[in-house]
């Protein structure tokens, strides 16, 4: 990947139908696309909860899907790491290829996949274990033994999830016992331990305050050096915020995607600016 070209970067959206063409002139980096979705369709036994969704996700950008409750955000997240399959009864067509290769397709090794696909949830969900357990867990479950090497990660995650000065000193200390955006800190920590390409989000901030919202946010901005971030808000001021892209979605299907500035500013469907007025939703 070239990340000094100042390139002229063209990306095809096509939502609903519509082919759309997005050009970022400014682009200092040309950056991939890491995930092309085409033509996915999801069902929930009859529920029909993603239609024709067709979406290019580039590499180290933020993309927020924003969209009324029950509209198919979280369900289009969980099928970015195959999560989605947990549910009994759920069946696909169409494809997202992640870095070229079709992830619906059965030869996907799912096991392999999440360990590039990170994923943070809603509620923080540290292990009850220690903090330095937390996030030394999945290196240890990829067999790394070594305690020089796992203090090394579980230091640089921390770092990495600007949550190390606070805990430094008390690492050997129950996860549990810290507070709620601490321990979702402690959570993207755990993610980056595993060295994804990608890092999921799933409404990230909803159970956290003000401050420590604003503490992922500064870190969100931070991880797209690093990372491609999906986040799934119903913030639309946080969206505005942090994100590069953002993704409306109404009834299960994607009415708008392009630049979130773009996107608050001058939305193209009628059904985008209803939504970002707040006349429904
Ligand atoms: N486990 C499930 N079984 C059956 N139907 C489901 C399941 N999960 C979601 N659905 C249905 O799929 C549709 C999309 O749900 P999804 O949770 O993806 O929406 P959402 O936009 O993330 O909503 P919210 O903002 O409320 O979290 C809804 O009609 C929902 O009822």
């Amino acid at each position: 990947m070239s990340n000094t070209t100042k390139n002229k970067v063209n990306i095809n959206v096509k939502t609903n139908g519509v082919n759309e063409k997005i050009s970022e002139n400014n682009a200092e980096t040309k950056q991939n696309i890491i995930y092309n979705t085409q033509d996915l369709n999801l069902w929930y036994s009859e529920t029909h909860a993603l239609k024709d969704i067709n979406l290019e996700i580039l590499e180290n950008e933020v993309t927020a899907i924003i969209g009324p409750s029950g509209c198919g955000k979280s369900t289009y997240l969980k099928t970015l790491n195959r999560m989605v399959e947990l549910v009994p009864g759920v069946s696909t067509t169409g494809s997202i290829a992640y870095k070229g290769d079709n992830i619906l397709a059965k030869s996907t090794q799912v096991e392999d996949l999440r360990t590039k696909v990170g994923m943070v949830f809603q509620k923080p969900n540290p292990f009850p274990k220690s903090i330095y357990e937390n996030v030394a867990y999945g290196p240890k479950v990829h067999g790394i033994k070594k305690k020089a090497v796992l203090d090394e990660i579980v230091e640089k995650s921390l770092r990495g999830a600007a949550i190390w000065d606070e805990v430094k000193d008390r690492l050997n200390q129950n996860a549990y016992g810290l507070s709620g955006g601490q321990q979702q800190r402690i959570c993207i920590a755990r993610c980056l331990a595993i060295e994804p390409d990608v890092i999921l989000m799933d409404e990230p901030t909803s159970a956290l305050d003000p401050i420590s919202t604003l503490k992922v946010e500064d870190l969100i901005k931070e991880l797209k050096k690093n990372y491609t971030i999906i986040i799934v808000t119903h913030n639309m001021q946080q969206a505005a915020r942090i994100s590069d892209k953002t993704v409306f979605m109404l009834n299960g299907e994607v009415i708008e995607f392009t630049e979130t500035d773009k996107l608050f500013s001058n939305p193209k469907d009628k059904r985008t600016e209803d939504y970002i007025t707040g006349r429904f939703g």
